[in-house]
């Protein structure tokens, strides 16, 4: 799905990203991890088109989007990419089912009484039914994070990039939404996440751990073991 062919990125004489190159293939989970600083969130979104890169270039179904107009980029962002933050992003002064709902207005792809149902099925899914009418303000940070969730999904991306998705969010809110995201990726949705959080990266597939700007090592997990103590072991093992 995603092609990464050596991509560099620098800010000013600082070298972030170095020649990175893997592929996204769909149906992947793949987790991105390092220290601080090393470059995760730049590749994330780098590779979502959401930062331009220095040298390389990236495929997205074959398209090199490493050159396409800002204006080109953004519509493909809408309609075939879901982004979630560690710091939800949702406008004050809608509802939390508006807010859901305020990409597929702008995409303006599926009818209102497609959006609405699409929107009610995820909110069921991720189990937030009933809070649509609430403000912002008005729903707990593990709310909140699952209705960004839904939100990324109204528009039926292919892939849905997150940042730290729980980085925010106690232990029982985290826990839901690794379910959700796991639910997600085993009905076939392709999901790039960056953490920080081994018990986060053991719910991907694939882990990719990224020191100074370089893939250091990518990890590929048995899906039957107990993910935990096999990424543990590697990280002990690979001494990150
Ligand atoms: N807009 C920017 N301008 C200048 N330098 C930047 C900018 N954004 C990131 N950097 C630098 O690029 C490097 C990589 O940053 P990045 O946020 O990708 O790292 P990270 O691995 O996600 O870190 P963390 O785990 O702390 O979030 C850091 O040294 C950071 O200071």
């Amino acid at each position: 799905m995603i092609q990464v062919e050596a991509i560099s990125k620098s800010f000013q004489d600082t070298k972030v990203l170095n020649e990175i190159s893997f592929r996204i293939q769909k149906g992947d989970f793949i987790a991105i991890m390092g220290p601080s600083g090393s470059g995760k969130s730049t590749l994330l979104y780098s590779i979502s088109g959401m930062d331009s890169i220095s040298m390389g270039k990236i495929y997205f179904d074959g398209v090199n989007i490493s050159n396409m107009k800002e204006n080109v980029l953004s519509g493909l962002r809408l309609n075939k990419m879901g982004f979630v933050f560690q710091n939800v992003q949702m406008l004050k002064n809608l509802s939390i089912y508006d807010n859901i709902i305020l990409p597929a207005l702008v995409a303006k792809k599926e009818s209102a009484a497609n959006i609405r149902k699409h929107a009610k099925l995820l909110m069921k899914k991720t189990g937030i039914e009933g809070l649509e009418d609430r403000d912002v303000q008005e729903v707990s940070g593990g709310q909140l994070q699952r209705a960004s969730i839904c939100r990324a999904m109204i528009n039926h991306p292919d892939i849905l990039f997150l940042d730290e998705p729980t980085g925010a969010l106690n232990s029982s809110a985290t826990k839901q939404v690794l379910d959700i995201l796991e639910d997600l990726n085993q009905e076939g949705m392709t999901i790039m996440t960056v953490t920080h959080e081994p018990h986060v990266a053991a719910r991907a597939k694939k882990v990719l751990y990224v020191i100074d700007g370089q893939i250091a090592a990518l990890k590929e997990f048995e899906m039957d073991g107990d993910r935990d103590k096999a990424l543990a072991i590697w990280l002990e093992e690979m001494e990150f």
